[in-house]
């Protein structure tokens, strides 16, 4: 098939409502503009890896100032020296900020000088390469108070490198201080992407889980917070994820694979050291009994080989009957799916995965462009092109619900969400121009889709996901967010719910996510008159800004 990209602004026409295509990630308060030379490859994965550790920012707009429950910041959280980790002083709710602090270091990040465009490497390596040289002249001109504060934060020991340190040195020009300071910068820097990189005396000691119980936030100039996701005992240690939520809900052999080549550890959080909970499948045996199922999943232990290490992988036993799994059978079923996933067009994966958290800095129309090049959507091939790769997302979801074993996959989760999303973009898409309306059209109608599917879809992902983080994330957010759409397509569309009971679900859904004191706290307090569709879609709207 005749390969095919979309102009960006060819692609907004089919978005659903309120949602536009970036080109660079949201922007954040204190982001700055990207330079152009950077800007263009942020939805490939070579941007991605310009991190240190990303911080997302929301978290003020959505626990506002009734977050900032301890002024005397510094009392609700200490280091514990013996653990190397931060712990809680305090009980504290969600919501609750620990901690305020002010960069030790703030270095800014920017591309220019950045000259290396070749591959992808080569451009992660120039970029990584420019900022080790700055941050190296940056450290020059620190007094010595501010060295000795910033060289006491963790250094990664030599026997335990998992990581190439060459720019480091390079950088460093054999003075070991500065070779120290790059390292500590590397595994210690909380970046703000294409604004800036910190340096803190406490934030930075805090440890990565991957089902953290706190969010960093960083303000405009540096100012850092670090809030409670969920309630937090007195004594218990404070954690925060080093991987932006879309990354969290990676497998645990990729997350780890992240953590080890950026920050140089292996992850030992209670997640990674669990059955993966992204590759769990219901237990066959349970199904077969026709009893309730319990979950099978694949679990990892890593072994000692010599001088080297390796992960071990097997599948645990059913966790309600024990019945042991037969390995084989399981690995060979999830091949097949993960092949059927992997031969969908890149750009179709790409830019779906992107609505599953909008906030990710993995665009579509970039990975789309990056891949391809730039396509005129004007002609009948492209617009079915478009149409026939959203038919195929929807068709692979409905095979997977036939697999019932593969319910609580992360293949089945993802791929509801990616199928309710191509959904939304062809019911979209059919009142676009006219190229992509016909096909659009076409394409419903032969799929025979109807609204209340798109919502089932979007409905399961959210369970997923929620089944990953618990209530208060982005991810959950842009789940619910997703499932807004959908049951927004839904009032238009026939059947389903009595259409004020939609419109009152819709906006429960919502609430949550709006702005403190923007509408009524209660769906009650609403009369039937005012929860109108124009409301409902204006509440959409909001929400995707
Ligand atoms: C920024 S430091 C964190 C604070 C550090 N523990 C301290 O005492 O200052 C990052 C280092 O802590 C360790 N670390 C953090 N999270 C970890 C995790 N989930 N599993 C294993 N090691 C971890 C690793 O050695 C990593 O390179």
């Amino acid at each position: 098939m005749q390969p095919c990209t979309v102009h960006i602004g060819s692609i907004s026409e089919l978005l659903p409502a309120g949602v536009r295509v970036q080109c660079h990630p949201k922007p954040h308060a204190v982001q700055k503009e990207a330079p152009l030379a950077l800007a263009g490859l942020v939805g490939c994965n070579a941007f991605a890896k310009f991190k240190i550790r990303r911080v997302e920012q929301s978290v003020q707009r959505r626990f506002g100032a009734a977050g900032a429950a301890y002024s005397t910041k510094q009392s609700a959280i200490a280091y514990d020296e013996e653990s190397q980790c931060l712990r809680a002083m305090l009980n504290l709710s969600a919501g609750e900020v620990l901690l305020e602090e002010s960069p030790l270091v703030l270095l800014e990040d920017s591309a220019e000088g950045v000259d290396d465009l070749g591959s992808e490497e080569d451009l992660w390596r120039g970029f990584r390469r420019h900022r080790c040289f700055k941050a190296a002249d940056t450290f020059k001109l620190l007094d010595a108070d501010a060295r000795t504060a910033v060289l006491s934060l963790y250094t990664p020991a030599s026997e335990n490198q998992l990581q190439d340190w060459s720019v480091e040195q390079e950088a460093a020009g054999g003075d070991p201080e500065v070779l120290r300071f790059l390292q500590v910068l590397r595994v210690n820097g909380i970046e703000v992407p294409f604004s800036f990189t910190g340096l803190y005396n406490l934030a930075c000691r805090a440890n990565h889980s991957c089902a953290p119980c706190c969010r960093v936030s960083v303000a405009e100039g540096g100012q850092l917070r670090i809030v409670a996701l969920r309630p937090i005992l007195a004594g218990d240690e404070v954690t925060v994820s080093y991987l932006s939520e879309l990354e969290l809900l990676e497998v645990g052999s990729v997350r780890r694979k992240m953590l080890e080549t950026t920050w140089d550890f292996r992850c030992t959080c209670s997640r990674c050291s669990a059955p993966d909970d992204r590759r769990s499948t219901l237990c066959r045996a349970c199904i077969g009994a026709g009893r309730p199922s319990g979950l099978v999943a694949l679990q990892t232990r890593t072994v000692q080989l010599g001088g080297a290490t390796a992960e071990l992988e097997s599948w645990s036993v059913c966790s309600k009957c024990g019945a042991v799994p037969e390995a084989s059978v399981l690995t060979e079923s999830e091949n097949i799916w993960v092949r059927r996933y992997e031969q969908l067009p890149s750009w179709c994966r790409d830019s779906l995965r992107s609505f599953l958290a909008p906030k990710a800095p993995k665009l579509s129309i970039a990975a789309i462009e990056e891949e391809d090049g730039p396509v005129d959507l004007q002609t009948q091939d492209e617009a079915t092109y478009v149409a026939q790769s959203l038919a195929d997302m929807i068709q692979l979801h409905r095979d997977f619900a036939q697999v019932e074993f593969l319910e609580a996959h992360w293949l089945a989760a993802d791929i509801a969400g990616a199928s309710a999303a191509a959904g939304l973009l062809l019911y979209k898409g059919a009142d676009g121009d006219r190229a992509l309306s016909d096909a659009c059209k076409d394409t419903i109608s032969r799929l025979e889709l109807k609204p209340e599917e798109i919502s089932r879809a979007a409905e399961k992902r959210l369970q997923a996901v929620r089944g990953v983080f618990g209530e208060d994330t982005f991810s959950v957010e842009a789940a619910q967010l997703l499932r807004l759409k959908a049951l927004a397509a839904d009032i238009d569309g026939p059947g389903g719910m009595e259409p004020m009971e939609l419109r009152r679900r819709s906006f429960e859904i919502a609430l949550p996510l709006l702005p403190p004191g923007k509408h009524s706290a209660s769906i009650s307090a609403i009369p039937d008159k005012d929860l109108t569709d124009d409301f409902l879609y204006d509440v959409l709207l909001e929400l995707a800004e």
